[in-house]
């Protein structure tokens, strides 16, 4: 369905958490961890601008736009409030929301994410861009299976990565181009002391893309998120272990519990 801007891919019931996903992929790598949550939650898997089923202008869009999106998907969906989850790109977009509306956000998890690449971000992710444009999809595909997943994990589950990897070729190169230009121009580090959600910060030890360091200046920012650094997983940490589902579930449940 399409809610307000964005397609959403919609699970389950009870209270609402909305899956934001990485850079160049769609809602659909979140169908194991939807179907996992789904028994507890009512779970909605949104396609951010330009990605999966979601239309876009083809104009420059900024982090803070995709973040604005999320809103006015929540208002199609009437939900004042939710609990985010958002991995990558879709953790960066989930900061952004939680500072600048913390009143909309019940409960955060940030997975594999951060909200600044450091100073050569811009000309990092312009060169990025550029690669989006220009590489054949399916030769840009070594690059970021490497960076997604540990050779052990790619060794023993192809199928995994060849589902990941589907929704990559599928993704519009000039898409993925603009938003590798908004993570570039991104830094949110000034709107982490306005998020009051609970938030859980996790990622996997060996990341390389969002490395710990990058999880750490998260969870020092937001007041009282806690902070799991997971041994042996790369970057798609929720998808190389499932069983973080657990995790997550125990994080969300907290917030529920209280209210
Ligand atoms: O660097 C990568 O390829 C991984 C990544 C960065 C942002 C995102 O969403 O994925």
């Amino acid at each position: 369905m399409t809610a307000g801007p964005l397609a959403v891919r919609r699970r389950g019931v009870g209270e609402p958490l909305v899956l934001l996903h990485p850079l160049a992929l769609s809602g659909e790598l979140w169908t194991p961890l939807a179907e996992a949550l789904s028994d507890e939650f009512q779970v909605f898997a949104l396609d951010l601008r330009g990605h999966g089923d979601s239309a876009w202008d083809g104009k420059p869009f900024t982090i803070s736009d995709l973040a604005d999106d999320v809103g006015r998907t929540l208002d199609a969906l009437d939900l004042p409030s939710a609990s985010l989850l958002g991995l990558s790109m879709g953790g960066s977009v989930a900061v952004d929301f939680a500072g600048r509306f913390p009143e909309r956000v019940r409960s955060l998890v940030l997975a594999d994410t951060t909200a600044w690449y450091g100073d050569d971000a811009a000309t990092a992710w312009a060169e990025r861009a550029r690669k989006a444009v220009t590489v054949p999809r399916a030769n840009q595909l070594r690059f970021q299976v490497d960076r997604w997943f540990s050779p052990e994990f790619a060794e023993t589950h192809p199928e995994d990565v060849d589902r990941v990897a589907k929704i990559f070729l599928r993704t519009n190169s000039e898409a993925h181009a603009a938003a590798s230009i908004a993570m570039g121009a991104m830094d949110s580090r000034p709107l982490l002391p306005a998020i009051t959600a609970p938030t859980l910060v996790m990622v996997g030890q060996l990341d390389y893309a969002t490395p710990p360091s990058m999880a750490r200046t998260l969870a020092d920012g937001i007041a009282g998120a806690e902070l799991e650094i997971l041994p042996g997983l790369r970057h798609m940490s929720l998808i190389e272990r499932p069983a973080l589902a657990d995790l997550v579930r125990q994080h969300l449940r907290r917030v529920t519990e209280t209210r």
